[in-house]
């Protein structure tokens, strides 16, 4: 079902020009590549479908044929509307680079694949720390015995120095952080980006009490309140495990202190085990929680009290593999919820001694964890697990960018378990009402704030579709095929070409051709290669080049072969595409940087690999990514959606402050969309929809036909069902 309708509806007059100015050029035969093909009559019996719309007022030609079995429709979801993409030479059809991590300007956590344990090699790498120190008009403390070890700093034991009137023993110990200046956090030699943190959250329920802060010799320090064991310290010693009542405990006391990091509007950011500590032992202390480790906190309210503003960037990974939120993996940019994703994870962590995604390695790796992440349903993670730690999953997994997270249910979905213990082992915030008999609360831990049901973003289902993107278009001729076995595609394409129509889209799935052609495309020749086992053909891209021809749509097959078509009439003046085993955002940015925009997107299996048709079911990387990026695409600006699950929350982020989806491309297992801001404000009037079909959306195509809605997009691969 079904389709939202379109936002804004406008007619501009640049698409009017398009529509107009058609030019019907074939594309040289010499430069076309041989294929033969049926007659068109014959399509009947073949297994490829088309379909043309003849808008009634132009009375261009008659409809073709209408396949048998129409499709179903899955999903639908509406979006808006873009230009088109198009560009120049220069082609870089680089060797795969995996996308890296970036640490600017904040620091980024130095994941840790095995918490709690210090590298070897690490050890002599470290800078030996002072034996005294006295910052900030602190007293003078020995350093003592270490106490921890992070990716940024050593924490130490911090003695006061005897005093003649003061024995030592009645001052109380403290820790010590050491930062060294050309630590990871540490911003340019400067102060460790945590003092900043520490500075604008102030005392904090939870957050140990920073009490002098200076800097000795080539250190940055601070002196803090002393800290007890971790949580994955008392795992470890409880035999690699915890009880369910005590991690109840934990849970519900660590959303108290997380409340209270939001509310002063931050995001701690790298919650995981390792950063709980208990207080002090022998101390009245003991038994409380505490939450340390400020270095990659981030706002979520700005000066005004307003949300950040959403981002994604894919490569931009910080937090802790094991646990980080999924969003975290992709790049967007933190909020509320990815505290409480942590601390689910946290939670299994500690109950069942793992994560389902432990252990994957290679340069990939993040990759792998977040394609585990993103599909693994919150019943299969949470299985062995009692009902209130399922539930508190599938909260905190469902929870959108800006929602603010209820606290206080999930709390309450602990009680079953915390009701009548009167030791329990962690303190819990005495303002809490957690724990005393009051039956099970009103949970609404599931429901929209207008008391409608919550939908479910993590269902662990996946499926692949059709996405097709519709543009707000004058009326035109436009006609689809798809299914088109390679053999037959030249039929089609010279068809097309003989009523006038460009090639504007191409996708495949399996290794069966879709093909988009109309006479709205404002495109000249087209020339176009179906290269077997190629993704791309280099040198006849190169020679296109040379002859003034730009690509304008791409696609590749399961079994590696590609369809490149390329033409005259685009307004690029420069092109350049990368073929990448992995989204190659690094080189994206790299480009945008240089005035390029994403003008085209495909996908192809990697020929020969595994995961090709025939073998094993595909994973991430024996699929490949092309793309194609122009200058002179009329675009003001471009961000990138790329997720494991479509739709994406931040395409209607995007949308709503005037992107439109320009090119779109999947695999099985993620999709990636670029949204360009058009560069004339007009054409943010233009509407686009986007549909999500199990098969091709021959008989919505009509539908969007109707509302002036032409096909500007489409790929196969990754959605939710
Ligand atoms: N106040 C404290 N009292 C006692 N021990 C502490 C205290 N603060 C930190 N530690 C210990 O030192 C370890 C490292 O501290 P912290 O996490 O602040 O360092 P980091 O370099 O920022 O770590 P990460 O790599 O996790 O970001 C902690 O895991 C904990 O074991």
């Amino acid at each position: 079902m079904p389709e939202r309708r379109p936002q804004r509806v406008a007619k501009t007059a640049a698409k009017a020009k398009l529509a107009r100015g058609t030019p019907a050029c074939a594309p040289p035969r010499k430069n076309t590549p041989i294929i033969k093909g049926e007659p068109l009559a014959q399509r009947a019996n073949g297994r490829d479908k088309h379909k043309e719309v003849v808008p009634e007022q132009l009375k261009l030609a008659k409809k073709v044929k209408q396949e048998p079995g129409q499709p179903k429709l899955a999903v639908a979801a509406p979006v808006k509307a873009p230009a088109r993409g198009l560009a120049q030479r220069n082609p870089a059809a680089a060797p795969q680079q995996p996308v890296k991590v970036e640490k600017q300007p904040m620091p980024v956590a130095e994941p840790a694949e095995d918490a709690g344990e210090v590298a070897e090699e690490d050890e002599e790498n470290l800078h030996p720390v002072p034996t005294k120190v006295s910052v900030g008009g602190s007293p003078v403390y020995v350093v003592d015995k270490r106490l921890g070890k992070g990716g940024f700093g050593q924490v130490y034991l911090g003695k006061r120095l005897p005093r003649r009137n003061v024995p030592a023993s009645r001052a109380s110990p403290v820790a010590i952080k050491f930062e060294h200046k050309t630590s990871k956090g540490c911003v340019a030699g400067g102060p460790p980006y945590e003092w900043s943190v520490y500075t604008s959250l102030g005392d904090v329920y939870g957050v140990p009490k920073l009490m002098y802060k200076g800097q000795c010799g080539d250190f940055f320090v601070m002196i803090m309140d002393l800290l007890g064991p971790s949580l994955w310290d008392i795992w470890s010693m409880k035999g690699q495990r915890i009880n369910e009542r005590h991690a109840a405990c934990m849970a519900v006391e660590a959303l108290s202190i997380l409340q209270k990091i939001h509310a002063k509007g931050w995001v701690h950011g790298d919650v995981k085990p390792e950063n709980f500590l208990m207080g002090p032992a022998d101390t009245d202390k003991a038994s409380r929680l505490f939450l340390v480790d400020l270095g990659l906190a981030t706002k979520w309210r700005d000066r005004n009290m307003q949300h950040v503003k959403y981002e994604q960037r894919p490569d931009d990974f910080r937090g802790t593999v094991r646990y980080a939120s999924a969003h975290a993996h992709l790049g967007r940019v933190a909020s509320r919820r990815d505290d409480l994703e942590s601390l689910a994870y946290t939670l299994i962590f500690l109950l069942e001694g793992r994560l389902p995604w432990q252990g994957y390695q290679g340069e990939n790796k993040g990759l792998y964890v977040c394609k585990k992440k993103m599909g693994i349903s919150t019943e299969e993670l949470c299985a062995p697990m009692g009902q209130s730690f399922r539930e508190f999953a599938e909260a905190a997994m469902s929870l959108r960018f800006e929602d603010e997270p209820r606290y206080e249910a999930y709390q309450a979905l602990f009680e079953p378990l915390l009701y009548g213990v009167a030791e329990k082992p962690i303190t819990l915030d005495p303002t809490l009402k957690v724990g005393q008999k009051r039956g099970r609360a009103q949970l609404d831990w599931d429901a929209e704030g207008d008391g409608t049901a919550r939908k479910r973003l993590r269902q662990g289902m996946r499926s692949q579709q059709w996405i097709t993107v519709y543009n707000k278009h004058a009326v035109m001729k436009q006609r689809y095929h798809y299914n088109v076995a390679t053999a037959r595609l030249d039929v089609h394409v010279r068809k097309g070409l003989t009523d006038g129509l460009q090639i504007s889209s191409v996708a495949c799935t399996g290794d069966l051709w879709a093909l988009i052609m109309d006479a709205g495309s404002g495109l000249g020749n087209q020339v176009y290669k179906l290269a077997s086992a190629q993704f791309l053909p280099k040198e006849w891209i190169m020679e296109q080049w040379d002859r003034g021809f730009y690509i304008s749509s791409v696609a590749g097959s399961q079994s590696g072969d590609s369809l490149t078509v390329m033409s005259k009439g685009t307004r690029f003046t420069q092109q350049s595409y990368k073929v990448s085993d992995i989204f190659p955002f690094e080189w994206i940015k790299k480009k945008w940087r240089e005035g390029f925009h994403i003008s085209a997107m495909a996908t192809g299996g990697h020929a020969g690999r595994p995961g090709s048709a025939g073998g094993p079911p595909p994973a991430v990387c024996n699929w490949q990514w092309a793309i194609v990026m122009s200058r002179t695409t009329g675009y003001a600006d471009q961000v990138v959606e790329l997720d494991f699950a479509y739709p994406s929350e931040g395409i209607h982020k995007r949308w709503d402050i005037g992107y439109r989806i320009t090119a779109a491309a999947a695999t099985p297992d993620q999709a990636a969309f670029a949204l360009s801001l058009p560069r004339r404000p007009a054409a943010l009037d233009e509407a686009q929809e986007t549909l999500r079909t199990s098969t091709f959306p021959s008989s919505h195509v009509k539908e969007k036909w109707d509302k002036n809605l032409y096909i500007s997009a489409v790929a196969f691969g990754r959605t939710v069902p």
